[in-house]
This record gives structure tokens, sequence and C-alpha cells, in this order.
């Protein structure tokens, strides 16, 4: 008789752990390893709206070593972060560079923010980006090794979540070129982001919120303290060696048209340590008009659940969120603005 390894309770509280393995191999395809994959993706996209990957093609030690890179440079006094400051801000986008958000903010956490574009190849990490607004990425000048290994990851992100996108799709029974070319000039931004250590207990560095992106890649230390809101209970998002954590953002939930879930999640500050992870996310060109697809709505006989709107007036509002943080929280702006 097969006994399970863990009790089916904890097993429902974890979020999927995912094995891409089959999508680079073969023979694993050949068995039908990649339809597996497609359905747990699928399955975990409803359900959870995060899961997390092994064996996503992006190797474990560049993750590691850029965290840790980046943890150095965080440790800087204020001053010396405050150097490394990107091109002109629009109210579109965060500024390239170092970021700490105003008095006031609901997010504690500092972060070093960079763009890469798809408009030529290889991936733009410098700047002309679509939106005609130029956003140079700016990094320490006395840690070299630091931009080295933020654009190869850059580069490494970009095809796993060429690799994610498809298989989304394909789970979301569209063609596996679907979503790319749905989003043909999108725009995907690097955040790295640094946690300080929490002062009080159940201390909040991210407020909870939802992702206004389409999909969100996330790599995290082994501090941990990052949590998922399932079933009105908050999960733990354990740090799992070499995942990358993966996430539905709003667009894909309008998309889908409510079908993939928008999650909602924060991040608690530890008491012993400050955290490091980084957020890699694909967001639709400014200039694009999101709706659902007719897929989930017209052709399923189902209403639409989102009105029309471009994706840069969105994020006008998002970003306002953290430059004029509201004094209370029902006054962020999220996607319901846009619920019909
Ligand atoms: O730090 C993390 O692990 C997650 C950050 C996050 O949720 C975000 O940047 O949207
Ligand atoms: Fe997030």
């Amino acid at each position: 008789m097969e006994i399970p390894n863990k009790p089916e309770r904890e097993e429902a509280e974890a979020i999927p752990l995912i094995d891409l393995s089959p999508c680079f191999d073969h023979v694993g395809e050949h068995r039908g390893g990649k339809e597996k994959v497609i359905k747990a993706i699928g399955r975990a996209c409803e359900e959870w709206g995060f899961f997390q990957v092994v064996n996503h093609g992006i190797p474990v030690e560049l993750i590691e070593e850029t965290l840790e890179t980046c943890r150095v440079f965080f440790e800087y006094p204020a001053e010396e972060k405050m150097k490394v400051r990107g091109g002109v801000s629009v109210p579109q986008q965060m500024p390239t560079g170092y970021n700490v958000y105003p008095p006031g903010s609901w997010d504690l956490y500092e972060n070093l923010y960079y763009r890469a574009g798809r408009r030529s190849s290889p991936r733009q990490t410098t700047s002309d980006f679509s939106d005609g607004n130029a956003q140079c990425n700016a990094f320490p000048e006395d840690l070299p090794q630091l931009r080295f290994m933020i654009e190869r990851l850059i580069e490494y992100l970009g095809k796993t979540t060429d690799l994610i996108e498809s298989l989304i799709s394909q789970s979301l029974g569209l063609g596996g070129d679907f979503i790319k070319e749905l989003n043909r000039d999108k725009i995907e931004p690097l955040k790295v982001l640094c946690y300080p250590k929490a002062i009080t207990e159940e201390e909040i560095g991210a407020w909870q919120h939802q992702d206004s992106s389409c999909i969100t890649l996330v790599g995290q230390d082994d501090t941990g303290g990052y949590q998922v809101l399932k079933d009105a209970k908050w999960v733990d998002i354990q740090p799992t060696k070499g995942a990358l954590v993966i996430n539905v953002g709003d667009i894909l939930q309008v998309w889908s048209n409510n079908r993939f879930k928008s999650a909602t999640h924060r991040v608690l500050n530890n008491r012993e340590r400050r955290r490091c992870s980084f957020a890699f996310a694909t967001v639709p060109n400014p200039k694009k008009l999101v709706s659902p697809l007719p897929q989930f709505t017209s052709e399923m006989n189902r209403p639409a659940a989102y009105q029309s709107f471009f994706y840069g007036d969105y994020m006008v509002k998002r970003v306002r969120n953290k430059t004029h943080p509201p004094a209370k929280a029902e006054d962020f702006a999220d996607i319901t603005i846009y619920a019909l």
C-alpha cells in the first residue's frame, strides 16, 4: 500500500511546487510530462494564483549570488545608495535605480529597479522603451559584478518567462504563442527588494496587494515571511532552494475574465535579519488596451467582468499608490476600479 509521506492537511497549505524539467527534455515531453506540467499550472493559477517552479533553466548560483551581492549594496550608507539613480521618472513607471518610499509609506522595503524591453534583440537593459521615455538603468560603480549579474539574470528570467507564458497560454486552451502575440511589446521590470529587520511582532514589510503585472517571477533568499492569502488565511510561501515563485497578476486575471486569480500576498519582516528578494514582472506596453478576451466572455456566453482600459492609465494610479501613499488602506487603487 502506498503511504503518503505528508499528512493531507499540510499539503493543502503549501503552494504547488512544479518541476519544469519535462519542458526541457524531449523524452519527458514524449511521455506526456509537459502535458502534466500544463495541467498543474492551470490548476495552480485557478486555485492559488501562485506556484513555485524548480528546474526552470536559471542557474541557482546566479540567483543566490545576485541576492547576496544586492544584500552587500543595501548595507551601504544611505548617501551612497542614493547615488545609484537612473533616468527621469514618468508617472507610469517607478524611477530606475535605487528607491526608498516616502515617509508614511505602507511598504518598508528599499529597492533597486531595472527595466528590460523587448524592442530589439538581445533584450535591452539600458534605455529606449516603447513609450518613448528613455529610462537608464543604474548600477553601483564599486560593485561591477552586480551589473554583470543583473544583466545575466534579466536574460535568463526573460527566457523562463517566455516558457511560463507559453505553458499558461496552453493551460487556458489557447495556442502556445497566444500570450506572446497578445503582449508583443511588453515591458519587463526587475525589482530587487531589501526588507528591514522587524522592530515589532508581525511587522509588515510589503503591505497586502495584488500585482499589476501579467505574471511575476520571484526569487527569495531563505529568510521567509512571504505569504499568500488563500480562503481568508495567510499561507507561508516557504523558501525552497533553487525555486522561483510565480504568481498571476491583474492583467492575466482580466484577460482570463477571472478564471486565473491575481492573488493577494504580503511580506512580513524578520526579527533576526534583513530579507532580500527580486520580482521580475511582465507588463503590457502603457499604450496597450486591456480587456477580457472573447474566448472567456462572448465565446462562452459570459459577461465581461472588467471594462477595457489602457494599461498606462492603470499604472499611473498604481505608481501613485507608492509615491503618494493613501492614509487608508481602502484608498489604494487596484484592479477593482475597472470591475463591472
Ligand atoms: O519580496 C517579495 O518576495 C515579493 C515582492 C512583491 O510582492 C512585489 O514586489 O510585488
Ligand atoms: Fe507582489
